[in-house]
């Protein structure tokens, strides 16, 4: 039997006082795109860095495809990838170096096709000797996403796809990202504030609150349980407390 893309199992993060992550378990079936929402602070980030073996848990387990990323971690880094517009590459670096960098750290053979080929695809053709820290916000997400996909990752997470992107180029980056999940059979995990692209993207929904799970289903299946009309409306439902409509 194959495993899970990705598996919780009772994980809890806590910095000093600060329980970040209060005992989550789940498991993220290969080949779906899941969202992960939740107000500030709900814990999202942390549950990913822990996901990409970059945080410690304090306690509990999590694995991709099967490895556990606090043990074996190197085994599977390969395979999976992450964005986020908070992370920031070596501003004097051209975009062209920077990919090769991180192709070079994922041992990503036939690299200069590969950046080639990601450039056409996220026309960024144009923009690969420029310096990385002079593009502008919408830029920098576009070669941040080519670096994500650098690997041709079975797992991607992603943190805020779609953060600073005008309307247009958001959508444009949206059905990126599903054709690729569609051609690779790839799983993202994705972490969200657009809630309107967390219903056209993704197939069930977890919401964190205070580090825990406070909802998880389809979008659809999550609209109807606290009776609105959409996912906006359960998000607001949830940080404020109300609870699901009694059916
Ligand atoms: N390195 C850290 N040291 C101390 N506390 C931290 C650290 N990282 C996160 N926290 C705390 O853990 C909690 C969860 O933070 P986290 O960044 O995971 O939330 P988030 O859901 O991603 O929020 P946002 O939507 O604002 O990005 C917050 O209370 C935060 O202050």
């Amino acid at each position: 039997m194959t495993s899970p893309a990705i598996e919780a199992d009772n994980l809890v993060k806590t910095y000093g006082e600060v329980r970040a992550v209060a005992g989550l378990s789940f498991a993220i079936a290969r080949g779906s795109t899941t969202a992960l929402l939740g107000g500030n602070g709900a814990g999202k980030s942390t549950t990913i860095g822990m996901i990409m073996g970059l945080v410690l848990p304090t306690s509990g387990a999590v694995r991709v495809l099967g490895v556990d990323m606090v043990s074996r971690r190197y085994d599977v880094l390969r395979r999976m990838n992450f964005e986020s517009p908070y992370v920031d590459m070596p501003h004097r670096l051209t975009v062209r170096q920077n990919l090769t960098v991180f192709g070079r750290l994922y041992g990503v053979e036939g690299l200069k096709a590969r950046i080639t080929e990601l450039a056409e695809a996220l026309e960024l053709t144009d923009l690969l000797d420029r310096a990385s820290g002079k593009l502008s916000a919408g830029q920098k997400t576009r070669v941040a996403l080519a670096k994500a996909l650098i690997n041709d990752p079975e797992v991607m997470l992603l943190d805020e796809p779609t953060a600073s992107l005008d309307p247009d180029t958001a959508d444009w980056v949206r059905s990126h990202l599903e054709r690729y999940r569609a051609r690779r059979g790839a799983t993202i995990l994705l972490a969200s504030h657009n809630m309107a692209e967390v219903e056209r993207l993704c197939d069930r929904v977890i919401i964190l609150k205070k580090g825990q799970i406070e909802g998880d289903g389809a979008p659809g299946e999550l609209i109807a349980r606290y009776g609105r009309t959409n996912l906006e409306e359960v998000f607001l439902d949830v940080a404020r407390g109300r609870r699901e409509a009694v059916s």
